[in-house]
């Protein structure tokens, strides 16, 4: 299974295995169309409840993708008129890491490209598409690409490969500094 999403003139060094294993839309999963369950709603990409954060809106697509949009805000300018780098990196961040949803577990980001291919100026919508490219154990790898309105004009891609993680036993020494610990604590008390 191996779908990418286009734009081969990208030169990334981003690898993806061959000997993939098998894996499926999980049967609970958003249907395409439908919005993404936020993982946390204190997430700085995705969270309605992160008054600093990104505020990235996202769907679930077809087979193994997402699409999600974000307004390029005035507080989020690099360069004069222009995205910061590192906004844009993590916004990738967080579309992409939704994609492993689709199948099921929950999985952390340890690598994470970014190519910056146009500049993003202040007061566009950006537009994102992200895809599960295929896991190996516990690896999943993904691709995402952005544009300002012409999908045939992407403004920069990224890729990124996550790994699947047991979330209570991952974040259970962490929940306490959650904004919503009080939430989280309680959540991992249940059987
Ligand atoms: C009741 C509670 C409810 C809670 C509900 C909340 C649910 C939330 C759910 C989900 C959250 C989603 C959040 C999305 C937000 C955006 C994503 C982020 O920003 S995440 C933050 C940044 N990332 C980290 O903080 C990871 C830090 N890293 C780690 O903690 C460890 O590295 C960890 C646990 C991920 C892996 O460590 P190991 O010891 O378990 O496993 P090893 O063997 O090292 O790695 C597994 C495989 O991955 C490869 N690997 C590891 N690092 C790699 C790298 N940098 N590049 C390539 N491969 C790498 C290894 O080579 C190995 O591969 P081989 O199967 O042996 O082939």
């Amino acid at each position: 299974m191996l779908m990418r999403l286009g734009y081969r003139d990208v030169k990334s060094a981003f690898v993806v295995p061959t000997d993939l294993d098998p894996i499926e839309r999980h049967p609970k999963a958003a249907k395409p169309g439908e919005p993404m369950r936020m993982h946390n709603r204190t997430c700085y990409g995705c969270g309605e409840d992160s008054p600093q954060g990104l505020h990235l809106d996202m769907y679930a697509g077809e087979d193994f993708t997402i699409t999600a949009s974000m307004q390029v805000e005035a507080r989020f300018e690099g360069g004069p008129g222009v995205i910061h780098g590192g906004v844009l990196s993590t916004a990738f961040d967080d579309v992409m890491g939704m994609a492993p949803l689709l199948i099921g577990p929950s999985a952390v980001t340890v690598h994470l490209e970014v190519d910056y291919l146009r500049p993003i100026p202040i007061g566009s919508t950006l537009h994102f598409r992200a895809a599960l490219l295929g896991r190996q154990r516990r690896k999943l790898y993904t691709e995402g690409v952005a544009h300002i309105g012409d999908p045939d004009a992407p403004v920069a891609m990224g890729h990124a490969i996550f790994v699947m993680i047991n979330p209570r036993e991952h974040f259970a020494e962490h929940v306490k500094n959650s904004q919503l610990a009080d939430e989280y604590t309680q959540r991992m008390s249940r059987p």
